[in-house]
């Protein structure tokens, strides 16, 4: 497993704002998606492409286009839908599936409520996106579901990682084709899972307390 933690003052800047708690949803919906396309960049530096000829009007020219089956879009609802705008203004041909998961509250543990994937992966490259890696059991449990529909190649994109759970994923996931791309790791987790000092509850912050 890879993991790249993103280091660029833009991404800093962005992630300083959303961790304000004075932050309004509107302005904190808009650096989510910001947020995204910057670290899009980094996570589809393994895009799978293919190369192509073009004629300029000047000359042919040797080139590449994104390879054929299209990339898989895997947003976790809630708070992942807060980075699908962005990654697909990256990738526009991307096809998107989702995966609904919630964490309980007591047990940490996360549920699948909603699963609208492809039934068949093998042979597809997979970006999930998730702002917040806790525990790490949602990401594991998410990733685990589409190598067991035959993924074999899957990037992880998130905006916050908690130490102890990245710890949780490569574990989980040692030797599998798994590359993580995140904002910034933090310091720990608190007694409740969440992320020190963290954002708070990411779909919370997005889409209201429900
Ligand atoms: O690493 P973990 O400990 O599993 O925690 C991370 C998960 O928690 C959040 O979702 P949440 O369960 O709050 O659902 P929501 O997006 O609907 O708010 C977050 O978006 C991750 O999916
Ligand atoms: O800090 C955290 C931990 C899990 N989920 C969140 O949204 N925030
Ligand atoms: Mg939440």
């Amino acid at each position: 497993m890879r993991v790249h933690v993103a280091d660029h003052p833009l991404i800093t800047h962005k992630l300083t704002v959303l961790r304000d708690k004075d932050t309004p949803s509107p302005v904190f919906r808009s650096l989510v998606e910001e947020l995204m396309t910057l670290l899009a960049y980094e996570g589809t530096r393994g895009v799978r492409v293919e190369a192509v000829t073009v004629q300029t009007p000047v000359s042919s020219a040797q080139g590449v286009r994104i390879s054929d089956p299209k990339p898989l879009v895997v947003p976790i609802l809630r708070a992942g839908l807060g980075m699908l705008e962005g990654m697909v203004k990256l990738l526009p041909t991307a096809e998107v599936g989702f995966l609904g998961m919630a964490r309980n509250e007591e047990t940490l543990q996360p549920t699948t409520y909603a699963e609208r994937l492809p039934d068949d992966l093998s042979d597809r490259q997979c970006f999930v996106l998730d702002p917040m890696l806790a525990t790490g059991g949602s990401l594991i449990a998410a990733i685990n579901f589409l190598f067991d529909r035959g993924a074999v190649d899957v990037t992880a994109i998130c905006i916050l990682a908690a130490p102890e759970g990245l710890d949780a994923v490569e574990q989980a996931l040692a030797g599998r084709e798994v590359t993580i791309v995140l904002g910034a790791v933090d310091e720990k987790l608190d007694e409740q899972g969440y992320i020190v000092p963290g954002l708070g509850d990411a779909g919370d912050r997005l889409y209201g307390v429900v």
